[in-house]
Formats: structure tokens, sequence, C-alpha cells
């Protein structure tokens, strides 16, 4: 193993090179995002990128992904710099992996080969610390390998730990199908039984508002969780930080609810994880409110919103309150805003601070205007935090009345009707 503490030493850092194609679907640029992405998850899991290949097809090729001439590059080039594995950045079909390790051992080499999904997985298993957590992982990673149990997956990962090899382990790759059915049943099992447990924890703290912080993965959540329920959450400039999700409950002007911070989402999530995530999904689907994250400093936000909306609209919870939360404003280039003339405020005020520039000039950008629900924020530097809590709370109150319609304490009533927040 080339982690025993937790650090993999340069020499030892596994290697990898990323293969991505584009597509009618999928222009250069947008290639070029998802690889960024992909060589951010491998070092996520420890991996260090060396290279990356593209290639211009009409669709990916059916046999080996990419095209017959591309592979034999992308081959003599891993060997050339005896790479230890090809990430690829789609999923491949356990018959594309099946053939491209074949062309790769024509050349009397073996490698790992790896798709998008497989390294996420890898990633969860990393990070997976609640039993509930693990059995999910542990699911997910039986149902991807299942269709893929071939000699050479059981023969490399014999021979060579590390990452795309984790979870389920040597041994039990090695064991036939079948055993790998019945692990499936049991940890369905497993999984249902923890499941019928946590579902009576929720219904036992069934009277409670509930908040839910969902998002693109490393947006901010965990980070915007400390500063809102003053707890330690693991944060982490790194891809899936959070694998479990984590519950506080929190009370605001006296009104006690639960604030959930949640699994990252990401773009071509595998569907074997939504579905083994289920119980843990369900944390959302149970919310009252969600505060949708977005990370506003990074390239590709506006697609973000569209994979979390998707994800969630998929999952059913679509169409619950929910408040777009830009962070990381601190990030966002002044001096476009400058320019933009939001540099001086309309009493002609120019003391405004670097945050409220930004703020007022991203208060102008379309996102406020067609979006009900809005606000900008730093969650690292507690900008904007107090009109966040506001937003939250003027519709906590609405949901915590309707669960307590003789809610005694009358004090919080005052001011609640105009929507008058008191402030903290
Ligand atoms: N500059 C800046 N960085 C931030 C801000 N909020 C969070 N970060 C950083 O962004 C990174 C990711 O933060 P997390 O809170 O772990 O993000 P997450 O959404 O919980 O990520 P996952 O659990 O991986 O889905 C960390 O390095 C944080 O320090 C912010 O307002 N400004
Ligand atoms: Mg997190």
């Amino acid at each position: 193993m080339k982690e025993e503490n937790g650090f993999s030493t340069d020499q030892e850092q596994e290697t990898a090179v990323l293969v991505a194609v584009t597509t009618q679907k999928q222009n250069p640029v947008q290639t070029a995002e998802y690889l960024a992405e992909l060589a951010f998850l491998a070092s996520t899991s420890g991996v260090l990128t060396l290279a990356s290949f593209t290639q211009n097809l009409a669709k990916p090729d059916n046999r080996t992904y990419v095209g017959k001439g591309k592979l034999e590059e992308i081959i003599s080039y891993v060997i050339a710099k005896d790479v230890d594995m090809l990430i690829f950045d789609d999923d491949l079909s356990p018959s594309q992996v099946r053939n491209i390790e074949y062309e790769i051992s024509l050349l009397g080499k073996e490698m790992k080969v790896l798709d998008r999904s497989l390294l996420i997985l890898n990633i969860f298993a990393q990070r997976a610390k609640t039993v509930q957590a693990k059995t999910q992982v542990e699911l997910a990673q039986y149902q991807y390998m299942l269709p893929r149990l071939t000699r050479m997956w059981s023969h490399l990962s014999k021979q060579r730990g590390g990452v795309g090899m984790r979870g389920p382990g040597e041994k039990e790759l090695e064991t036939d199908r079948r055993i790998a059915n019945d692990r499936i049943a049991f940890l369905k099992d497993k999984l249902e039984n923890i499941d019928k447990q946590s579902s009576t924890q929720r219904k036992h703290r069934d009277r409670m508002v509930r908040v839910s912080l969902v998002g693109y993965t490393n947006v901010g959540k965990s980070t915007l969780m400390q500063k809102l329920a003053k707890v330690d959450v693991f944060a982490e400039n790194k891809l899936f930080a959070t694998v479990d999700s984590t519950v506080r409950k929190v009370v605001w002007d006296s009104i006690p609810f639960l604030l959930t911070d949640t699994v990252g989402f990401i773009r071509k999530l595998p569907t074997l994880l939504i579905e083994s995530f289920k119980s843990t999904l369900d944390e959302v689907r149970e919310a009252d409110i969600l505060l949708h994250v977005v990370d506003i400093s990074h390239p590709n936000f506006e697609e973000q919103i569209e994979v979390v909306q998707g994800i969630l609209n998929e999952m059913g919870a679509g169409d619950k309150p929910t408040i777009l939360v830009f962070n990381k404003i601190d990030l966002y280039n002044v001096e476009d805003v400058f320019f933009e003339g939001a540099a001086v405020d309309e009493d002609g005020n120019p003391e405004l601070t670097k945050m409220e520039r930004v703020t007022r000039f991203l208060k102008q950008s379309h996102w406020q205007t067609n979006t009900p629900k809005t606000v900008f924020i730093s969650a690292e530097q507690r900008s904007n935090l107090a009109e966040l809590r506001g937003m939250v709370m003027e519709i906590i109150k609405e949901k915590h009345f309707q669960i307590f319609p003789n809610w005694l304490d009358t004090n919080h009533l005052m001011g609640y009707n105009d929507g008058v927040v008191p402030e903290s």
C-alpha cells in the first residue's frame, strides 16, 4: 500500500493519464473543463495526472472509447512514462474496459483502467465514515464491479493496491459472481435495517423544520454549515469532503430547526451511487427548505447549478422552497465589478468595501432578477450571512407556524407578518 500513513510520497504517488472525447454533444471548451474536473477528482484520491488526451469523434467509440489509432498513441505514452492508470472521463461499458485492457496487454503491459464513476466511487470509499455511508459505498462498488469481474481485475488487484482497487478488498475480488451477489443481497439487507433505524430517528424529530444544504461538490456547504451552526464540520478543498450527512439542531430567534450538510453533487454522478445513497439523500427529499449553495468563483458555476437542479428534480425535490446561495464572493474579480460602474454608491458614497461593491454588482446581475430568492455571501469571510439568515428565517417561521400553530412565544410572532426579522 502506498498510503500507509495517510501520505503518499512523490516517488510513490500513483500516476494517471486522462482520456476524453469531444463529440457532437460536448464541445472542446466543455471537454477541457471536464478534464480539469477529472484531474481534480484524481488528485483528491491521491493520484497525479501526467497528461491528458482528447479526440474528436461523432460519439465515443463502441469498442475502445477512442479510436484504435488514438488508443495506440496513448498506450505508447503510458508505456514510455510508466503510468499506473488510465482514467476515462465518461463511463465505460464492461466490454470497453476489457477491449482497452486487451489492447494494453498486447503491448506487454498491465494497467488499471478506470472511468469517472469508479474514481468517484473510490473517493467515496476513502471518505465514508459512518456504517451507513460505508455500506452504501460498498454496495455501489459491488454493483459496479459485478459485470466487470474478470480475471484481469482480480489479478491486478492482487498485485497492486491503491486507487481503483479499494473497497470490497482484494480477497472478495477473487470470488465469483455468486459470492458477489450474496454480498450485494447482504448489504441491501443491512442498509434496509439502517434505513429503518434512521427513518425512526427522523420520525422522532419529525416536528422540527428541516433545512438542507445542497449543491455541487466543493462549493462551501460544510464551511457554511460551520458558520451557521457553529459546529466543526470537515471542510476541505477537495472534492467530496463530505460523504456522510451531518444533522445539527440550531436555534434562531428561539425557533429550533434542523440543519443538514449533505454530500456534494457532481456532473455524471454514478447512478449506482445515487441509488445506494438513497437514504442519505432522504434528508434532502424530506427537507422543508433547501439552501442551494453555488461557488460563484467557479468558471462553470452556471452548469453546476443546472446539474444540481437536474439531480434534485430526479429525486423529486426540485420544487421545494429554495434559496440560491452564491458563495465565495470574496474570490469574485473586483476589477470587473469596478468597470461595470458599481464601485460607487448611488448616493455618491465611494466608501463601499470590496465586499459591498461585489454584492451590489451581483445583485444587479441576472441571477438576482431571474431567481426568486438569491443571496450573495462569503461563508469563509462571513459576509452577508445576516442577510442569508434573515431569508432563511422568513421561510422557517412560515413552516414552523404551520407545524405549531399554537407556538406560544408571541414575542417571536411580532414583526413576523410583515417579514421583519430581528437583527441578531
Ligand atoms: N475563498 C473562499 N473559499 C471558501 C468559501 N467557502 C468555502 N471555501 C473553501 O472551499 C473549499 C470547499 O469547502 P467545503 O465547505 O468543504 O465545500 P463542500 O461544499 O462542503 O464540499 P463537499 O463536501 O466536497 O461537497 C474549502 O477549501 C473552503 O475553505 C468562501 O466563502 N470563500
Ligand atoms: Mg462538505
